[in-house]
């Protein structure tokens, strides 16, 4: 069983994500984890924060020359900006985070909540994702995360295939697949930075070249998009998940949901196995499995809740009422989330490669993959 737990505080000295069940014999491109951490810090509306940090990925256990070994892999990702012994309390919770709750909660501080809740952590879970994608990257399978809305703007990707799609993200400040937007969707950003306000949007993550019958229809704790809503729905801010059409399924006759199962055997050796589909309204996900054509999420992320013009809250200690604390925030950080969301779903999608293929090495996957491929084109 593949699966990661994270530790580490905003303002603390480091963040590290523990990794365990990886498969022996993967080389890991650490190049690649940077870049993607780097691509997390970025995209248009971020905070002063980003400026202080520039997160690298360091490899603290499980790897030997440059490959895994099959133990725990220790991912670390270091705070510049560690201060959390001088930091005092927040006095007033912001409406939206996770202060007031999380003081009552625990009885405490919201300190002591906002450090762990904060959306800092989500440095390492990118980093474990880019693990999952070095072991991805072996059987052919791509993903890619980006923007197709941002503050109620709806931004329709260019046409193309998935590496062009990765250049036009690249061109993006908004990491969005139609750059042309880009001016437009920056001016909207910087008039909502200059009201004090803050902004929200969707991101949208394809996964291609997944073979059939990842995750089970059989139990639903192992259903595959049972695990990817909750991967999704646990970064920070993201408030709904879709698949494929999603909310909109529910609002057409099954004629026009349903994609149509067709048969070509030009295509046997593909991952469709031959079984083309001319629409993909599931997705890619049918009974919890995936069916061959290409996974496609979208996640919801709400707007950043500190704002530098404050809402109404009440000061813990005195109960009056007083306006939410600020001390710097992002008013932006959509792209930020097309970046983690793409690592969350890359994961799951890890996991579940390890689940159908076995965990033990690369080398044995490998050979039930490809055993499998062959007993499938012949079924
Ligand atoms: C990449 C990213 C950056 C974020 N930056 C901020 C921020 O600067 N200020 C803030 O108040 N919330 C920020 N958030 C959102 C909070 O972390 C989040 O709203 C909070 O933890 C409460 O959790 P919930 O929104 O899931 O309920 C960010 C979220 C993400 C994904
Ligand atoms: C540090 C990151 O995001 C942070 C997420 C965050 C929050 O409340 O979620 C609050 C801000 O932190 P600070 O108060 O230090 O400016 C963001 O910058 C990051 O993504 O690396």
């Amino acid at each position: 069983m593949l699966r990661y737990w994270t530790a580490g505080e905003s303002h603390g000295k480091t963040l590290i994500a523990l990794v365990d069940g990886f498969p022996a014999g993967v080389t890991i491109d650490e190049e690649a984890i940077n870049a993607d951490l780097k691509l997390r810090q970025g995209g248009y509306g971020r905070g002063g924060r980003q400026r202080i940090e520039t997160d690298k990925v360091e490899v603290r256990t499980g790897v030997w020359h440059g490959q895994t070994l099959g133990s725990p892999i220790a991912l670390e990702v270091v705070n510049r900006d560690y201060k959390l012994e001088r930091l005092d309390d927040l006095p007033r919770p912001r409406p939206g985070h996770a202060d007031l709750t999380g003081a009552i909660k625990h009885l405490g501080s919201i300190r002591g909540v906002l450090e762990r809740s904060s959306a800092r952590e989500t440095a390492v879970r990118v980093a474990a994702g880019g693990l999952a994608k070095s072991l991805l990257k072996e059987f052919g399978v791509q993903t890619l995360g980006y923007v197709v809305e941002l503050g109620g703007e709806v931004i329709e990707p260019l046409a193309g295939s998935i590496a062009e799609h990765r250049v036009l993200r690249e061109k993006s400040e908004v990491y969005s697949l139609n750059p042309d937007r880009d001016a437009e969707i920056k001016l909207l950003i910087d008039r909502t930075r200059k009201a004090g306000d803050t902004l929200g949007g969707v991101v949208e993550v394809r996964v291609e070249g997944l073979p059939f019958g990842l995750g089970t229809h059989a139990q639903w704790d192992r259903k595959l998009d049972g695990r990817l809503a909750q991967a999704v729905m646990a970064v920070q801010a993201i408030k709904g998940v879709e698949i494929g059409l999603g909310f909109e399924a529910a609002r057409r006759p099954g004629s026009q949901v349903h994609d149509p199962i067709h048969y070509d055997a030009s295509q046997k050796q593909s991952p469709n196995l031959g079984y083309t589909r001319p629409t993909n309204n599931a997705g890619g996900l049918e009974g919890g499995m995936t069916n061959g054509q290409p996974l496609v999420v979208r996640a919801a992320k709400k707007p950043i809740s500190t704002l530098a013009k404050p809402l109404a809250s009440v000061n813990l200690d005195t109960k009056e009422p007083q306006e939410a604390s600020y001390e710097r925030s992002d008013v932006c950080a959509v792209s930020a989330a097309s970046i983690i969301v793409e690592a969350v779903v890359a994961f799951e999608i890890a996991a579940a490669m390890v689940d159908k293929f076995g965990g033990d090495s690369l080398q044995e996957m490998r050979a039930r993959y490809e055993l499998f491929l062959k007993m499938a084109q012949e079924r």
